[in-house]
């Protein structure tokens, strides 16, 4: 599914006078907040929390992340099922953000959305003719004679039988249920498919053969594709470029190839990093993600990875810590963040009111285990007995807002830029590609090596 500019047209002159060599899908800081009204709105869920990206025509974009990183709300809200708190979102050049009523119904047959499970969207009662016919209906497409010409035309088109047409979908297998579901969402011929998940409902022998019947219908309708995918091995081998999301953001997008071989974001490396290799013999260092995503209505103040990132960059002034202690203090952080999560968490004063445990009771128990087999010269020990302090007073927020000031760094506290990583494109976002940083240095490769 490559997307190739014709060399035989100037540039210069192709951007001045042909619609067509501009972007399909133009996303400039979109934000997708959900809860946003009620007693909670001023804590909304930041779903999709400020992306900007094109997709080019007849592309294939790959949409990778942990669960709940907001791929499905940014596939929604670019078929506008979900409408944006804030950005835009220019589809062939018109913003699409503010368009309702009328103009949103009409604009929606130009994009539409094939689901993970074809069952949760398909009404079992209904024939396959009546499923695929569904949205020709509602647009009151031509005459009835001529939707149904139609349906048969589309059933052809995702290998089905035209004797299909009178079946019920619970008499067909899951591959074949995504076929009657891809049918339905290409019978009002749109521009662009959000295709979310499409197989990974599938068994294995299966997904193959959708993803080519895809591939194929993409060449022969000059179709644009946002592809949401768990499995990067899919990604891979079907997309033209990759974005990978996390909290909301996208941490690095480029070509393919480019982010499979040479992934410049340190959560893009940790993603590759699991895929076990088919080659028993390459030894493939694992990266783990310490402690678990933070959560969308509170994400961390820099960098969305800060608190998970096996490479987030050290203050020159604990330059000379070891690596263990380093560690250490990581763990130490992490566990006051998932104590902070529990619903007891509250300022000790009201804790003890109400009657709950002191949250410094077993600090010095945690402290103990997590500095166990490290050395604590007396510069970091005095830092974790005020840190201990801060805990009596103000509970679990105050003391790890007390060792981000005392051991954070950039990458606790600003937000990073996207930097251009590579000559095609490839943006990143992360501190370390500032000027100057040097990622290679023996501290960061002990770091991400652990
Ligand atoms: N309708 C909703 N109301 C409130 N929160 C929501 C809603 N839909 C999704 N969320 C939350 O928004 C965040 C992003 O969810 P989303 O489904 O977009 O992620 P995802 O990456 O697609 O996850 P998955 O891979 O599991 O489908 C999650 O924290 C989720 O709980």
């Amino acid at each position: 599914m490559s997307f190739q500019t014709d060399p035989r047209v100037d540039a210069d002159e192709s951007v001045a006078t042909d619609p067509e060599s501009e972007p399909l899908v133009s996303v400039e800081n979109l934000q997708t907040y959900y809860d946003t009204g009620g007693i909670r709105s001023s804590n909304p869920v930041k779903a999709v929390d400020g992306v900007s990206f094109e997709i080019e025509r007849g592309e294939t974009l790959g949409l990778v992340g942990e669960s709940g990183c907001g791929k499905t709300t940014l596939g929604r809200t670019l078929v506008r099922l979900e409408r944006p708190t804030g950005g835009s979102v220019a589809f062939d050049g018109t913003d699409i953000t503010t368009l309702s009523g009328e103009e949103l119904t009409a604009w929606r047959k130009n994009a539409q959305i094939v689901f993970q499970d074809p069952d949760s969207s398909m009404n079992d009662r209904l024939t396959v003719g009546k499923i695929v016919r569904e949205p020709l209906d509602s647009y009151d497409w031509k005459t009835p004679r001529q939707r149904r010409a139609r349906v048969r035309e589309l059933l052809d088109l995702v290998g089905l039988q035209p004797e299909h047409y009178y079946r019920y979908p619970h008499q067909f297998s899951g591959g074949q249920r995504q076929r009657i579901g891809i049918a339905r969402a290409l019978a009002l011929n749109p521009d662009f498919v959000v295709l979310d998940e499409p197989t990974s409902a599938l068994d294995v022998s299966v997904q193959a053969k959708i993803l080519n019947l895809l591939e194929e219908l993409q060449a022969e309708l000059g179709l644009t594709y946002l592809l949401i995918a768990h499995d990067l091995s899919v990604v891979r081998h079907a997309c033209d470029r990759i974005a990978v999301m996390y909290l909301g953001n996208i941490m690095e997008i480029g070509e393919a190839e480019q982010v499979f071989t040479e992934p410049a974001n340190p959560y893009t490396r940790t993603l590759l990093s699991a895929i076990p290799s088919p080659d028993p013999t390459v030894d493939r260092n694992r990266i783990p993600l310490r402690g678990s995503p933070p959560s969308p209505r509170d994400p961390p103040a820099g960098c969305p990875l800060s608190t998970r990132c096996p490479m987030k960059v050290r203050p020159d002034k604990w330059d000379e810590l070891s690596e263990d202690l380093w560690h250490a203090l990581d763990v130490l952080q992490d566990i006051l963040r998932e104590r902070s999560k529990r619903a007891d968490n509250l300022p000790t004063q009201i804790r003890r009111r109400v009657g709950l445990e002191d949250p410094t009771a077993d600090f010095a128990t945690i402290r103990d285990s997590v500095f166990e087999d490290v050395s604590v010269p007396e510069s970091v020990a005095t830092e974790l007995d005020e840190t201990e302090r801060r805990l009596a007073e103000g509970g679990e927020p105050a003391a790890l807002e007390y060792l981000r000031e005392r051991f954070g760094s950039d990458c606790d506290a600003v937000f990073p830029d996207d930097h251009a990583v590579d000559a095609t494109g490839r943006t990143s976002r992360c501190h370390r590609h500032r000027e100057g940083d040097d990622e290679s240095t023996a501290v960061d490769r002990g770091r991400f090596g652990r």
